[in-house]
């Protein structure tokens, strides 16, 4: 396992600078080394504070490839679509190819089956892997993505996997789903601990003093929350705002400015 670091910022808006520059630089490094970046979003807030990366001028949007690591089992035009609030708020202001756009299947999610929607996407990954796009892990087989940048809810929840539910204890399947979601809505899919930990880079970005517990029973490993289960192959970091870090036993300023 990697150690985990953190990075804790006086204000919202200097992490998010910090952010828009993290993904920047592993967009030029992966760009480089593979001509291909694979980016994995989640939902949540975390979207509003991509904001600055939209004008990050060295990236390279031809050759990031998109996908999810939760999605709600709803239509792509419901106000409960991660797919949606992405795209209206950050892949629609971003020159990336539609096709390289990867959301859950339209009519299974319209449909509101989680099950097939679940399989569907890992049918989907799974093509990817054999085109060439996403990496495999070391000889375990999992995709690898290049970075995911993740948010956690107060209940320490990160994806759509939840505190007390059985779906974090997922082993073989890539991308499993959930009809009980204790956070509305109730039908989800989400990738699995697995391929979330399997990530070359995974951020964690946290804000606001609703969140305080939880980041420090994630970063302590207490309470057995899914967030805290977090880690990646090369580096898992924490983005949090002073708010977000206040219940962390010493926390030092990483000011940008
Ligand atoms: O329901 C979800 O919640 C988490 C956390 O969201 P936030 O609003 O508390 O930041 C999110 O990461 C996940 O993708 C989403 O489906």
């Amino acid at each position: 396992m990697v150690p985990v670091k953190t990075r804790v910022f006086k204000s919202k808006d200097e992490m998010k600078v910090e952010l828009a520059k993290y993904t920047a630089d592993l967009s030029s490094k992966f760009c480089k080394e593979r001509e291909k970046f694979t980016v994995v979003l989640s939902g949540g807030d975390l979207i509003s504070w991509l904001s600055n990366l939209i004008e990050e001028p060295s990236i390279e949007w031809s050759k990031w490839y998109i996908f999810w690591v939760d999605e709600r089992v709803c239509a792509w035009d419901n106000d409960d679509s991660n797919y949606k609030l992405a795209y209206d708020r950050f892949l629609s202001k971003v020159p990336i190819p539609a096709e390289n756009i990867f959301a859950i299947d339209k009519g299974l999610g319209a449909e509101g089956n989680a099950e097939l929607a679940a399989e569907r996407y890992e049918e989907c990954l799974k093509d990817k892997v054999n085109k060439g796009i996403i990496r495999t892990y070391k000889s375990s087989g999992f995709p690898q993505f290049d970075l995911q940048l993740l948010g956690m809810g107060p209940d320490g929840h990160m994806a759509s996997l939840f505190p007390e539910h059985d779906e974090i204890k997922e082993k073989v399947k890539w991308v499993t789903f959930i009809n009980d979601s204790p956070k509305p809505p109730s039908k989800r899919i989400t990738f699995t601990l697995p391929v979330i930990n399997c990530a070359s880079y995974n951020v964690m970005a946290v804000c606001d003093k609703e969140q305080a517990d939880s980041t420090t029973a994630a970063l302590n490993h207490t309470k057995g929350i899914p967030a805290g289960q977090l880690t990646a192959d090369v580096e898992v970091v924490w983005f949090l705002d002073q708010a977000a870090a206040s219940k962390l036993p010493q926390h030092g300023w990483c000011s940008i400015l």
